[in-house]
């Protein structure tokens, strides 16, 4: 696994602190992030691959200082938003998996093979040639990890990928995220889907408030909330 360190990081939105201080050192397969509302936990989760930077404090991937190699940091980290509209960025399903691969250096037939694999391990086969739009949520999920995975990452960090999904689809996601090879690190708010993750951190006004197993880390998660 890939070790993603936070050292001292602060973070202010204009003047208002949203990260005070986190340092962690994450190097388990699967870390879940859990927290109130507005405790900090995406701004947290997109500094792994650099989508935001902190105001200070250091960032890492692998020792590679992520403001400052954003490039080769999000070659190493995918990412998958809440909102699979926001990253659908081609017409057809099969072009936009391939457009992860462009300026990759891989021939034709090697982007066409690695999105024929894409597409099939997230059972979008059929689907390839159909308009992304009309996916339906659960699909446009699945198009969305797709597309990250055939960049073959080595970490996938995913923010609230269940949250505007029923329940059926949510858990098959969740299944999804968890066969994957890569390291994990998904911040959500559905806590069942932590239960078999390494390590739990729980945010609380932009500071970590419990970093655990997550029997440990949940219990005390819900004790706060009351
Ligand atoms: N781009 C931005 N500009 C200004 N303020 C922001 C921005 N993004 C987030 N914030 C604010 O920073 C705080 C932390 O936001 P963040 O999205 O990191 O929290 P969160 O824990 O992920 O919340 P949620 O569970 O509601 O998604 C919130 O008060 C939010 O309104």
């Amino acid at each position: 696994m890939s070790q993603i360190e936070f050292r001292n990081v602060h973070h202010a939105y204009a003047d208002r602190l949203v990260l005070d201080g986190i340092d962690l050192t994450l190097t388990e397969g699967r870390v879940g992030i859990v927290g109130a509302n507005g405790s900090g936990k995406s701004t947290l989760a997109r500094m792994i691959n650099g989508l935001v930077d902190p105001t200070s404090g250091v960032v890492s991937i692998d020792g590679l200082h992520v403001a400052k190699n954003r490039r080769a940091v999000r070659r190493k980290v995918g990412f998958i938003f809440t909102n699979p509209d926001n990253q659908i960025v081609m017409p057809t399903v099969g072009e936009d998996v391939a457009f992860t691969l462009r300026r990759t250096g891989l021939s034709k037939d090697q982007v066409a093979t690695r999105t024929a694999a894409a597409l099939d391990r997230f059972g979008l086969s059929e689907l390839a040639e159909q308009p992304a739009h009309l996916l339906s949520g659960g699909q446009k999920q699945l198009l969305a990890m797709a597309s990250v995975i055939v960049g073959d990452p080595a970490i996938v960090v995913a923010d609230e990928p269940t949250t505007l999904l029923d329940y059926r689809n949510a858990r098959m996601i969740n299944e999804m995220l968890a066969g994957l090879d890569q390291q994990v690190v998904v911040v959500t708010h559905h806590l069942h889907l932590l239960e078999n993750f390494d390590r739990v951190i729980v945010i609380e006004d932009g500071r970590v408030y419990a970093d655990d197993t997550p029997q440990r880390a949940l219990d005390a998660y819900r004790a706060l909330l009351g």
